[in-house]
């Protein structure tokens, strides 16, 4: 556990996550059976588990991809029926492409990040400097004018981070972002959340192993077959204990779409 004393946690505000009793379906098949998470203010916590074990479906809930079937689901003290505030929520979902076919500039794409603010209004400066920071934050300053289709997996990750990031979250959401990044990115990614924290951000992070991040993470919530098996100190770095499979991907799928907010 860190030294931390995260400012909005002193302030007594309310958890940014609390998941109580998740039962998820996907295609007919129940794969979440009962999952509890917590994120509190300011903190960092790893969602691990093997492949399949629910991580991924987790987090849709959380953001209201995947439908609840039974249990409860509170954003900011909110249930989540009545959550309209998602510019408070930043989301860079599993295994996408920036580029997605779109002939858009790095610049643009991390300039969407702003639009529940702005709606479709112009950017204002506030918005201009927001998106100046966060492609500064993510070491993507000097590509802004490329198109995100020219750009390495790791560099589009680097932009879909910097999307995010570009909201001002209070609640940053991961899936997976070391998947298919380069070492040069693990780096810019680590130094970003650790910024991120330090200005008071919660995260939630979906991880298959928690490697460089390690020194980050507060507490793990560990998955089996949809069901919590550990909810603690996050395990030392390396394979998450358990792991019975490895991924094997390392860019991500071509042609996948950016997903953000709620998506019922
Ligand atoms: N669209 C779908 N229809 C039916 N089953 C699905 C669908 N998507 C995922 N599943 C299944 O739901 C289960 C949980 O998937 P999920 O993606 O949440 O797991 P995960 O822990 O994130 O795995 P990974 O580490 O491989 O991303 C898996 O058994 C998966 O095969």
């Amino acid at each position: 556990m860190s030294a931390r004393i995260p400012a909005q946690r002193a302030a007594g505000a309310a958890d940014p996550v609390r998941l109580r009793g998740a039962v998820a379906a996907l295609g007919g098949r129940t794969v979440l059976r009962g999952v509890d998470l917590t994120v509190r203010p300011g903190e960092v916590v790893a969602l691990l588990g093997a492949n399949g074990s629910g991580k991924s479906t987790t987090v849709k809930t959380v953001v209201g991809s995947v439908p609840l079937r039974a249990g409860t689901l509170e954003l900011f003290g909110t249930p989540a029926a009545r959550f309209r505030d998602w510019r408070r929520i930043g989301y860079v979902p599993q295994r996408t492409t920036a580029a997605a076919g779109v002939p858009a500039s790095v610049r643009e794409v991390v300039a969407t990040g702003r639009l529940s603010r702005h709606r479709l209004r112009p950017l204002r400066r506030a918005d201009k400097a927001a998106v100046e920071a966060a492609l500064a934050a993510v070491g993507m300053a000097d590509r802004a004018r490329d198109g995100v289709a020219d750009l390495s997996g790791g560099q589009q990750q680097r932009v879909l981070i910097a999307r995010a990031l570009a909201g001002g979250p209070d609640l940053l959401i991961m899936d997976e972002p070391m998947a298919g990044v380069d070492l040069a990115s693990q780096r810019v990614l680590a130094d970003t959340l650790r910024a991120e924290v330090a200005r008071g951000a919660s995260v939630l992070l979906v991880l298959h192993e928690l490697g460089p991040l390690q020194p980050l993470i507060d507490r793990a919530v560990v998955l089996r077959d949809g069901r919590v098996v550990h909810d603690g100190p996050p395990p030392a770095a390396g394979p998450v204990a358990g792991e019975e499979h490895c991924h094997t991907e390392t860019e991500p799928a071509p042609g996948a779409t950016i997903v953000t907010g709620p998506l019922t």
